[in-house]
């Protein structure tokens, strides 16, 4: 699932007694930006981003033989280069084929590919014919069971290993009911193994999932929303509580050095309507993992495990920063930039830190209307395809040494110098965002 499935909740799910797990969908093109890099701290296989240093995909040896990737593609060609990449680093690779998003349909991927066969059987049977380890894919029905028998038919010839399918057709939504009867027929007339997806509204424990897989006559199940709401779902011995789920699932995070953004969005969905509690409206204020943690009384936990890294050389985005990201000519083509008077700063912007309401201009530009100040006024510079800008507020400037990936991250970086001189944010903050290494 989407920003759902990263590493903490894949392992969580694993913990609990899943069999297999997925991926969230990982599109091609942006795959293919990044390069493969084993993390000698965390002990994992990162995927970076080349352009901006982001993890795309980050796995560990616990996984290694049950995780899938799962690829949202249209193109053969683009998705056997990603999964040669990671063809000895996860188990499977699938491709979704029943994602009904705009995003998908208009890019020919998700569940545009269910009507374009012959490309999809294409793809199918490119990576079958190239790959070394299994080759699945994930859809959703047609109108009817014949129909979805055709087309799974034809799917199951390129050579693929198991089918995941979703019960509801194209433009049915969630609330709709699943058709466990369609999954069944396919699964009764065809040699593959079918996993049934689809169950989550009728699944709240483990003997539910029983249940579905029985209804839909399946060899296994796949859960997503009920297992994203509370992931012990897994657990035949009985489900665990919301809190207990929430500790070990920030454990893991933490462990993970998963980003505060994708942590809170995961906790958020467990939490859901509890939210508006008054715990629940703290934990929304939160902007760091240790923020988060202290809630769950795992602050002590945190700071430990975030120095111990710290002291083994954690950098955050600074260690995956790609050499790429240090224009060659820097030094020269800095020579027209006049530095002289200007408070300079080493800080990385990362987006994922923060929402749409505090980024750092943000706090910047609500800190000078509060006292009466002109707005800052910014100055980029590019150098090759990076950037990097200079802020003027009150007569003095600030930058950051930090080459951006584009204008908008560079204005932000020098946002932050700015709020740092200003006492507005702390080094010690910052660190904590990985916006700066010590
Ligand atoms: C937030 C969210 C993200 C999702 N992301 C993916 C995805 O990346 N790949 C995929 O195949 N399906 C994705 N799905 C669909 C689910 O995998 C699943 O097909 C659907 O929720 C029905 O199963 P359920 O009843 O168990 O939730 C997503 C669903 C949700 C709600």
């Amino acid at each position: 699932m989407v920003r759902i499935g990263t590493l903490p909740m894949r392992l969580l799910a694993l913990r609990f007694g899943a069999d297999i797990v997925y991926s969230e969908e990982l599109i091609d093109w942006k795959f293919l930006r990044s390069k493969r890099r084993y993390n000698e701290i965390l002990h994992t296989v990162d995927f970076v981003d080349q352009t901006d240093g982001t993890i795309v995909f980050r796995t560990s040896e616990e996984e290694k033989e049950k995780v899938v990737l799962q690829l949202g593609t249209c193109s053969p060609d683009r998705a056997l280069k990603v999964a040669k990449l990671v063809e000895k680093d996860v188990a499977a690779i699938d491709i979704n084929m029943g994602c009904p998003k705009e995003f998908s349909i208009k890019g020919g991927m998700g569940v545009a590919l269910m009507q374009n066969l012959d490309k999809a059987c294409c793809i199918l049977k490119t990576l079958v014919d190239n790959l070394s380890i299994p080759v699945t894919c994930k859809i959703r029905i047609l109108d009817t069971k014949e129909k979805t028998l055709e087309v799974v038919q034809k799917l199951a010839q390129t050579g693929i290993k198991a089918i995941a399918i979703h019960g509801r057709t194209r433009d049915e939504r969630p609330q709709h009911a699943v058709h466990h009867d369609i999954i069944k027929y396919v699964s009764q007339n065809i040699s593959i193994p079918v996993i049934a997806n689809g169950g989550s509204k009728e699944i709240e424990k483990y003997a539910d999932i029983l249940k579905f897989k029985e209804m839909t006559g399946c060899k296994s199940v796949m859960i997503a929303r009920a297992a994203e709401w509370n992931c012990s779902i897994f657990r035949k011995e009985g489900m665990l509580d919301m809190d207990q789920v929430i500790r070990e699932y920030l454990k893991l995070a933490v462990l993970f050095d998963n980003s505060p953004s994708n942590t809170k969005y995961c906790v958020q969905n467990i939490l859901r309507e509890l939210q508006e509690t008054p715990r629940g409206r703290k934990f929304l204020d939160c902007q760091t993992l240790e923020q988060i943690c202290e809630i769950w009384d795992l602050g002590d936990y945190c700071r430990n495990k975030q120095s111990e890294y710290q002291k083994l050389g954690i950098q955050g985005r600074w260690q995956v920063c790609p050499d790429e990201l240090e224009p060659p000519n820097k030094k020269a083509k800095c020579g027209d930039i006049n530095l002289n008077d200007v408070f300079q700063m080493k800080v990385c912007f990362i987006r994922a830190n923060y929402n749409d309401l505090n980024l750092p201009k943000s706090q910047l530009h609500a800190w000078v209307g509060k006292n009466g100040y002109k707005v800052p006024t910014y100055e980029t510079h590019q150098v090759e395809k990076l950037f990097r800008s200079i802020l003027t507020l009150n007569g003095k400037k600030y930058t950051s040494t930090f080459w951006e990936k584009n204008k908008k991250f560079a204005e932000q970086g020098a946002a932050l110098v700015a709020l740092y001189h200003l006492g507005l944010i702390t080094e010690e903050e910052l660190i904590k965002l990985g916006s700066i290494i010590k």
